[in-house]
């Protein structure tokens, strides 16, 4: 099985597509792993989609809203980053935007001059470092052990603002593997509609059935002001009588727009 997952080698999201398969290939942004998986080039791929201290990752419920694939697993793994530079004398630090938001406190305290660069991933950061002494890359610290040569240096670890940081990466696959079974499921709706209690009569549905949301996360449509698409996970999965009725209900009150099942899956814990 082959997996396309964030580039170049060494970024967490490589990490966790190395608990799915050895057969990683990679793109530079998601975007471009999500429609690789939508076209059918490659078998799975591996996506970063919720951070415990920055929240969503936007470019991915956005990918997702705007190409079929199905979600087929869960990841959840710690994410503890070091600050890794040829030495103490730089005067950037490169990383990408959501490991730099996950380092702010960090930064703004032992670095408050330095200038803040958003590259497309923690590894392109920790690359550019390698290559120039002015710049410091964040990222995980195996990235500085990648060969004997080696001159990067670990220049402070777990530099993260909280020691529980968690990123959640989803396992996405071809629509034609879409599973009905697993303990969680995903749904993207777009009602096409905007009155006073739509959200509330969205989520009725699974109150009503006891069925537990993990996330509820709303997306500019892009069409106007206003209009939103909504992401919705929740702890049951699409085999169960509760959540069929549920979204059956969620679909007549989104009769204009459109609901797509992105599937069910487990979680699996990686360090
Ligand atoms: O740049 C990486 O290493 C990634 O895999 C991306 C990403 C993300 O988009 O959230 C993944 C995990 C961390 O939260 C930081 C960055």
């Amino acid at each position: 099985m082959q997996a396309v997952t964030l580039g170049p080698e060494g970024t967490y999201s490589h990490r966790a597509a190395s608990a799915v398969t050895d057969d990683v290939d990679f793109r530079e942004s998601v975007t471009a792993i999500v429609e690789a998986v939508a076209d059918g080039e490659f078998d799975r791929g591996v996506v970063p989609i919720e951070n415990s201290i920055e929240g969503s990752v936007t470019e991915t419920l956005d990918a997702l809203t705007d190409r079929e694939v199905a979600a087929v697993q869960e990841i959840v793994t710690p994410i503890r980053h070091a600050l890794l530079a040829r030495g103490e004398d730089f005067s950037v630090v490169a990383s990408h935007s959501q490991a730099l938001a996950q380092c702010r406190s960090y930064l703004e305290s032992e670095y408050p001059d330095a200038e803040l660069e958003a590259v497309a991933s923690t590894a392109r950061g920790v690359e550019h470092a390698r290559e120039n002494p002015d710049v410091a890359g964040i990222g995980h610290p195996a990235n500085a052990h990648e060969n004997e040569a080696d001159d990067l240096r670990v220049i402070a670890e777990g530099i993260q603002d909280r020691t529980s940081n968690a990123t959640r990466f989803l396992v996405i696959a071809p629509t034609d593997e879409r599973s009905d079974a697993g303990g969680k499921s995903s749904l993207v709706v777009y009602p096409n509609a905007n009155y006073p209690g739509l959200l509330l009569e969205l989520l009725e549905p699974f109150a009503d059935r006891d069925i537990n949301l993990t996330r509820v996360e709303s997306r500019p449509s892009g069409e106007r002001l206003g209009d939103y698409v909504f992401h919705v996970d929740f702890e049951a999965g699409l085999y169960e009588d509760r959540a069929q009725a549920a979204i059956a209900d969620v679909e007549d009150i989104a009769e204009k727009g459109w609901v797509r099942k992105l599937g069910s899956y487990d979680t699996e814990h990686v360090v």
